[in-house]
């Protein structure tokens, strides 16, 4: 199974390179992150979960929590931090512009679940990706399952913003790639300061844009009503 894993990542790591990092935005992780198989660090965390639980005075013989440790473990190696293992990288699958569409593509509220790395509380809000084409299109649905990869770490939203625009990028071939994510962190609502009110607002404009022009016909996309709403 350990073997099995690794050699899987080997062939994601070399075929993606660096990007399922980010290109400079980097997601920090140790030198052995890929060392461990998916079932190795589930036995791992939920061990540790284990140990949370007990320390805070709970009765893992509970039939309620005797599950717990492995379902907490599961989720976060299979759910919650999936995008942490490069085997779980979406392939980008982009096409010929060859009806020669040249205006902005704008995807707009793609559900972000992310988990804040300060706290491992909820990170949930949406985020709005877009890209002018200099000859390659790419699936609308690749944007979202971007999105959904990065997501899937621990995460701060600026990081975060940054890693879906590079990713963007390297599969677009193009500087023009911009995002804008709008997410509540709910140790920010929760705890702490317990403002439910307020929320955070991050971008990143790569290429035209950063001219003002692009920016502002981007930004004035996202003001648009759908014929949903
Ligand atoms: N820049 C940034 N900060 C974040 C993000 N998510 C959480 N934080 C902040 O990280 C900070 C951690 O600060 P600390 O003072 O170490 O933690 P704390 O004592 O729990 O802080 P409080 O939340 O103010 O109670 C907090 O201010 C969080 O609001 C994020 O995505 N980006
Ligand atoms: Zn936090």
């Amino acid at each position: 199974m350990f073997e099995l894993s690794s050699k899987m990542n080997d062939e994601r790591i070399e075929e993606i390179g660096e990007n399922h990092v980010g290109t400079s935005a980097k997601t920090p992780l140790r030198a052995d992150a890929f060392d461990i198989s998916d079932e190795e660090k589930i036995e791992r965390i939920q061990e540790s979960v284990k140990d949370i639980l007990t320390t805070l005075g709970m009765d893992l013989t509970d039939d309620s929590l005797q599950g717990t440790p492995r379902r907490v473990a599961k989720s976060f190696v299979n759910e919650l931090f999936m995008g942490l293992n490069p085997k779980n990288m979406p392939k980008a699958s982009t096409f010929d512009n060859n009806y020669n569409y040249g205006e902005m593509l704008v995807e707009r509220n793609i559900v972000v679940y992310s988990t804040c790395e300060h706290h491992l509380l909820p990170i949930i809000g949406r985020a709005h990706v877009a890209y002018i084409s200099d000859g390659k299109v790419i699936g609308l649905s690749k944007m979202n399952r971007i999105v959904e990869y990065f997501s899937k770490r621990p995460q701060v939203q600026e990081r975060l913003t940054m890693q879906i625009v590079q990713a963007m990028q390297e599969a677009l071939g193009v500087e023009d790639v911009a995002c804008v994510i709008d997410a509540k962190h709910l140790c920010v609502n929760s705890r702490g300061i317990k403002d439910i009110e307020s929320s955070t607002v991050t971008a990143e404009f790569g290429g035209k844009f950063k001219q003002k022009e692009t920016k502002r016909e981007f930004l004035e996309y996202l003001k648009m009503k759908t014929s949903f709403e």
